[in-house]
């Protein structure tokens, strides 16, 4: 089974130690959420899973039948929706699917999954937040990756793209998906398994 471990992760911000000795797992199907007050590391957390932040001790390992190196097998999902103003919705799309992998949806079908195909042709900047974050959303189903970490999927998002959000997601679990996100809000994914990070100091 697929399985992204953590082992004796520990991670310092400057000179706080956020976290020390945290071991976790994500197994394919089953939904990790990571949960805790503000400060406490869980953007952290997610970026050393993603391979974009290197932890200050211990390593992260991705079991898996297939030999694709971890940075290939992610989408990772920031607070920021990684949109380029200056150019179309569609361009915005077709760039992110040429860099990560032209595997999934066509950049039409996936503006059309997400409600954005009647704005394909606008100029992404005057998008609304959650359009942005739509737009950002629109990544997962263009490119097929295994893991999805996500950091707050469902910021400003409004209660029909979450529902929408949380299809694509469980859609993805029901395939073997990897998905591990950090949240302040239910997400609404089913059975998982929650990790709480400890008090900000
Ligand atoms: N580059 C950095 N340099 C120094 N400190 C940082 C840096 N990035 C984050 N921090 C600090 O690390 C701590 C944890 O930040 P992080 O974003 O991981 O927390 P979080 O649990 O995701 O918070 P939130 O719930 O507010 O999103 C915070 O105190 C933050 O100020």
């Amino acid at each position: 089974m697929t399985c992204l471990r953590g082992e004796g992760l520990a991670c310092r911000r400057g000179l706080k130690l956020l976290f020390a000795g945290l071991s976790l797992s994500a197994r394919g199907g089953v939904p990790l959420i990571v949960t805790g007050p503000n400060g406490t590391g869980k953007s952290s957390l997610l970026r050393i899973l993603a391979g974009l932040l290197a932890a200050s001790e211990g390593a992260v390992r991705l079991e898996s039948a297939s030999e694709a190196p971890l940075a290939e097998c992610v989408h990772y999902l920031g607070h920021e929706d990684a949109v380029k103003g200056a150019l179309t919705v569609h361009a915005n799309l077709a760039f992110w699917r040429a860099v990560l992998g032209e595997t999934g949806l066509g950049v039409g079908e996936a503006l059309e999954a997400v409600g954005l195909g009647g704005l394909a042709r606008l100029r992404a900047g005057v998008l609304s937040a959650g359009q942005k974050r739509r737009l950002a959303m629109a990544r997962l189903l263009a490119s097929r990756r295994p893991i999805w970490i996500l950091d707050e999927p469902t910021t400003a998002l409004d209660a029909a793209a979450q529902q929408m959000f949380a299809g694509f997601a469980r859609a993805h679990l029901a395939q073997g998906g990897i998905l591990v996100a950090a949240t302040h809000a239910p997400l609404d994914l089913g059975p998982g398994e929650e990790l709480r990070l400890g008090r900000a100091a």
